[in-house]
């Protein structure tokens, strides 16, 4: 352990999903942490990690040393609420660092707004999820220099550690802080930008699986006897899809030496060999907001981006947003047809 780390102490408000695991991490890499949650059972467990627990975050301000540094791992919605009730509590030298998926423009705004009572922000995309206990977490960081390299020993504790992938060809000695699974990206929100367009491209990467193991398990559409009134066209030559593919163990093989063998892929693989099928999934697929701010960065820059929006507006239609375009068609298609809508699925 470095000097450093034996003397970083950090406030840490939010020990949700991921919260509590990146305490956990801190205190294992000697990195001391005084948190607070409204949730007593979380303080606890975090406790029983070896952190300080705080009452509320007037008492987690009093725990800490100056300079101080809080950082906060909260839903986005409430950043806002807890910032106000912290920054009037801090003071001039101060950091608070903001790990939770906000939007790039909110720093830029927050960053000016703590500026004034010169309080430092630093905005982290924090990639991870709930893995990121065992296999650390991929972090990138936007904010002033100064208030980075104070909590360099922190990003280092959460980081994977450059053992985390094979090193590139060509980068040989002390390994960069990138490589470690950190990175500074610039000044405000350049951590969130990185962390949004990420996220953007996750979208893409998610959608692109999901399509070709759709295209892999109707691949036996040639077997299903459709009637003269059924929903679709029927297949002009059905035996060309009379393949029933073992999907779990397709996507277990790709895993093995394919050019699309990945961390989602290995994720996949897992739910597969639970249930290949997935019936426990409706196919309702959320979105938290970086695809959508990833596709408006791309229309302001003019750069074109068909695959992660056609990915985002996938998941808009998995929520239902699709259904009053679809009785728009199917009402068009009845006033110049009189055709009816079919009452059954496939057919
Ligand atoms: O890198 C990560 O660990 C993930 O990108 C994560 O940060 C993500 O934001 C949420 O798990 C869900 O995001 P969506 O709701 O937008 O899918």
């Amino acid at each position: 352990m470095s000097a450093d780390k034996a003397r970083l102490q950090l406030g840490f408000i939010g020990l949700g999903r991921m919260g509590l695991n990146m305490v956990r991490r801190m205190q294992e890499a000697g990195i001391d942490c005084v948190v607070f949650d409204t949730h007593v059972e979380a303080r606890r467990e975090a406790t029983s990690h070896g952190a300080t627990a705080a009452e509320s975050i007037q008492d987690l301000v009093a725990k800490l040393d100056a300079p101080r540094n809080v950082w906060l791992m909260l839903p986005t919605a409430v950043v806002d609420v807890v910032l106000d009730q912290l920054v009037p509590l801090l003071h001039a030298g101060d950091t608070v660092i903001d790990g939770g998926n906000s939007h790039y423009v909110e720093d830029l705004r927050r960053a000016e707004a703590l500026n004034r009572h010169q309080v430092m922000y630093v905005d982290v995309g924090v990639s991870g999820g709930v893995w990121g206990r065992e296999r650390g977490y991929c972090q990138m960081i936007g904010g002033p220099e100064l208030a980075y390299k104070r909590l360099e020993p922190a990003f280092a504790a959460l980081a994977p550690g450059v053992d985390a992938a094979p090193r590139s060809e060509s980068r040989s000695g002390e390994p960069s802080p990138a490589e470690k699974g950190y990175l500074y990206c610039g000044l405000n929100g350049a951590g969130h930008f990185v962390k949004m367009v990420h996220n953007g491209i996750e979208y893409g990467l998610m959608a692109a699986y999901a399509e070709g193991l759709n295209v892999l398990k109707n691949a036996n559409a040639g077997k299903q006897t459709r009637t003269a009134d059924a929903e679709t066209a029927p297949l002009e030559r059905p035996e060309l899809y009379q393949y029933d593919f073992p999907i779990g163990d397709v996507v277990e093989l790709w895993r093995r030496g394919s050019v699309i063998g990945s961390w989602l892929l290995d994720l996949t693989a897992v739910e597969m060999a639970r249930d290949a099928s997935l019936k426990g999934y409706t196919g309702r697929v959320s979105d938290s907001g970086e695809g959508r701010w990833t596709a408006q960065a791309a229309i302001d820059e003019g750069v074109p981006v068909p695959v992660l929006t056609a990915a985002l507006f996938g998941r808009f239609t998995s929520q239902g947003n699709d259904l009053y375009a679809n009785q728009v068609m199917s009402a068009m298609r009845h006033a110049f047809g009189g055709h009816q809508e079919k009452t059954e699925g496939k057919g």
